[in-house]
């Protein structure tokens, strides 16, 4: 029965039973590819996996798939378009609320209406300029009032476009998840705090200076946005060796990446802090209380902990432009909409309108290759490699 969950005995040719499974059949074109699918639904474990799978390779035609070939099929079929499959691969991937929804969005078509949109405005414009085309010198008062009625629109859509583009740098931050690099002197707390912070111990913790050498990376959930948070050998000049050296240098290029750089210091009020580090100070159990406004952790009796951990989803929070709803998530996304915004300004400025209609044609090429109806075979292979097998 199409679409109907059926308890079905299943049997190897000779006769044998392999299982009693849920059986699902989709007829084509209502399924997640759009081609016929049934779907068996196995009591699991590895014995029964394995007999159905040899039962099934004896079938001549039937072969297991290749990660990312559901998806790809659905995208042939035109179940998807290409944002949404990268929507879906990000869904699969996503490790907290604020990336679940980012993904989701995407995969169930919000930018891909976006760009129906414009493609459908752009179509109108470009209508428009080649009909422009036709009108001769004895009506140039219709034709300069058509330039002007197209310009405003062609302004209109560069500009929307350019309001999504400037919210990239935030969703492509919550997509992948920042990373917060730690440094400080060495000794001053920087793996007591990320132990703190993870809520287990991660990472090595002794008296002696020196003692995290090479990078140590947790994660963690920051209110709902996904981060790295990186522990590095404590910054010291007079290092006690080459492994030493090599862990110093390895944490400055990491700070040098960084979304965030936590300066921890034990001492002082961290006059050495990299600028635009947040600073905080550690082992409050053994300072004497400090100024109002600096942040003060103990490791030790947990005091300041989920002060930093509120300003630290802040951060977090303001990082990745939270509540702006942002729709461009990958590089691949971001290019293809800044080529359209930059062909649609060129057609904006162009008074010849042959010129015009060629870039207008080139916009539409650009949101082509944003939603893959353009064929582009060495993208598609790209987006569907990331899927992992049996999607
Ligand atoms: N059993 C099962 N559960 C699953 C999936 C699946 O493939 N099988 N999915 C795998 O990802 C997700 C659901 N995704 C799906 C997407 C589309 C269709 C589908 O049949 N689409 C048809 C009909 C749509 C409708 O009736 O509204 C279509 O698009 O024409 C099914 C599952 C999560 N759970």
């Amino acid at each position: 029965m199409p679409r109907r969950a059926t308890l079905k005995r299943l049997r190897a040719p000779d006769g044998c039973a392999i299982d009693d499974a849920l059986v699902l059949w989709f007829p084509a074109p209502a399924s997640f590819t759009g081609e016929d699918v049934a779907e068996l639904q196995l009591t699991g474990g590895t014995a029964v996996v394995a007999a159905l799978l040899r039962t099934l390779g004896d079938i001549d035609g039937l072969r297991p798939a290749q990660p990312g070939e559901f998806a790809r099929r659905a995208f042939d079929n035109g179940k998807l378009d290409l944002t949404q499959a990268e929507g879906l691969a990000d869904l699969i991937d996503a490790e907290t609320e604020a990336q679940r929804r980012q993904a989701l969005r995407q995969a169930s078509g919000g930018l891909k209406a976006l760009a129906e949109d414009w493609h459908a405005r752009l179509l109108g414009v470009l209508g428009e300029t080649e009909a422009s085309l036709d009108f001769g010198e004895d009506e140039e008062d219709v034709s300069a009032r058509l330039v002007g009625d197209q310009d405003a629109q062609i302004a209109c859509l560069a500009a929307e476009i350019e309001a999504h583009l400037g919210r990239y740098r935030f969703a492509e931050r919550l997509r992948r998840g920042l990373t917060i690099v730690l440094l400080g002197a060495p000794n001053a707390g920087k793996s007591s705090l990320v132990n703190a912070l993870a809520k287990r111990d991660v990472a090595i913790v002794s008296p002696e200076a020196g003692t995290t050498r090479d990078l140590i990376e947790v994660h963690l959930d920051l209110g709902g946005v996904a981060a790295t948070l990186v522990d590095t050998a404590g910054l010291r000049d007079n290092t006690a060796g080459v492994v030493e050296a090599e862990g110093v240098r390895r944490a400055r290029a990491r700070a040098d990446d960084a979304d965030l750089v936590l300066f921890l210091c034990a001492e002082g009020k961290g006059e050495d802090a990299p600028p635009g580090a947040l600073v905080v100070q550690s082992k409050a159990d053994l300072r004497p209380s400090g100024e109002r406004g600096t942040l003060r952790v103990s490791a030790v009796t947990g005091e300041g902990l989920f002060e930093l951990e509120t300003v630290l989803i802040d951060h977090a929070r303001t990082l990745t432009g939270w509540g702006q709803d942002a729709t461009i998530t990958h590089e691949r996304q971001r290019s293809a909409l800044a080529g359209c915004r930059d062909a649609l300004i060129e057609a904006g400025g162009e008074v010849d309108a042959v010129l015009r209609a060629e870039s207008l044609r080139l916009a539409m090429r650009c949101l082509g290759q944003l939603t893959g109806r353009v064929n582009v075979e060495d993208i598609l292979d790209v987006v569907f490699r990331r899927f992992c097998i049996g999607k």
